[in-house]
């Protein structure tokens, strides 16, 4: 399938997602996000997918919602057209998918990247929330998502300042899990998810799901929610498997069942 914002790749059991409007550092549109979603469609209905990289380029990841398609949006048009509202399916794709993150990560693109499992970053990559300063507010979960990523002291001045983090605040802050030469950061990724793409796929996607409970529910709710999955968990075969493997000195072989 070609595509005319998004490169997209299969690396054996990873399905690879580029950002490519490299002239607009990757700005996010009606038809990149249409292609992303179509994109993702495919890899959740492909059973050989075990894991998703999302990525753009050195310079960009997105520098945020294309402002020129947005600018003159009137309040009926976003109202009636729901706008946006397709463009966060990444938040509900079932497998794991992470974000590798260089150069600028901007208001929709923060959100972007934030809807993703975890971040892996580049050295230079420069995460904010800028809308502030074109007379708006993030609208893709940034007030909501950076909030519980960095707390609600660096949140709010991010919000309200526009200012950008660094790779290194950013990791120091628990928005992004390891920062990276920016020449390693893709393949880098593509390791990580090589390696869970690995493990059994129904364990990754719940093991996603449960730690994405603990985001929207309390302690002793998600507890719960995890112990009922951890108890489905020994009807699968590759419980089994795995557990078997140990015990017999050998590497497991996974059947994603
Ligand atoms: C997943 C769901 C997402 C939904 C999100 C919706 C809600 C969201 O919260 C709202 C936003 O994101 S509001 C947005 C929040 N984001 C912002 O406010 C960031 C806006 N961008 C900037 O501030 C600067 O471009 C940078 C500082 C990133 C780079 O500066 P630099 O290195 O001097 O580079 P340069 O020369 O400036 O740019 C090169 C070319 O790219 C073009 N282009 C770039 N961004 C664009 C955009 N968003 N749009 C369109 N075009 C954009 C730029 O016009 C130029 O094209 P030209 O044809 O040659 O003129």
């Amino acid at each position: 399938m070609a595509y005319d914002n998004i490169l997209v790749e299969k690396r054996g059991k990873v399905g690879l997602i580029t950002l490519n409007r490299p002239n607009a550092l990757n700005a996010l549109n009606s038809v990149l996000i249409g292609e992303v979603n179509e994109a993702l469609a495919g890899f959740e209905a492909d059973d050989k997918i075990g894991s998703v990289v999302l990525t753009g380029s050195e310079k960009a990841f997105a520098a945020g919602a294309d402002i020129k398609e947005m600018s003159s949006l009137t309040y009926m048009d976003a109202y009636k057209g729901d706008f946006i509202t397709s463009w966060d399916n990444v938040s509900r794709f079932r497998k794991p998918i992470i974000a590798a993150v260089a150069g600028y990560a901007l208001g929709g693109g923060c959100e972007l990247a934030m809807m993703c499992d975890f971040i892996l970053a580049g050295e230079n990559a420069r995460f904010g929330q800028p809308e502030i300063t074109l007379g708006v507010m993030p609208g893709a979960g940034g007030t909501q998502r950076l909030t519980r990523f960095v707390g609600k002291s660096k949140a709010m001045e991010m919000c309200l300042t526009g200012r950008m983090m660094d790779a290194q605040e950013a990791e120091r802050s628990g928005l992004v899990s390891r920062v990276l030469p920016v020449d390693e950061l893709v393949d880098e990724a593509l390791k990580v998810a090589e390696k869970i793409a690995d493990f059994s796929l129904p364990i990754t996607m719940m093991t996603k799901e449960s730690v994405n409970r603990a985001y929207e529910t309390t302690l002793a709710e998600g507890v719960r929610f995890e112990r009922r999955l951890f108890h489905a968990m020994f009807a699968s075969e590759d419980q089994k498997e795995g557990m078997a493997a140990f015990v017999e000195k050998r590497a497991p072989q996974f059947r994603n069942k």
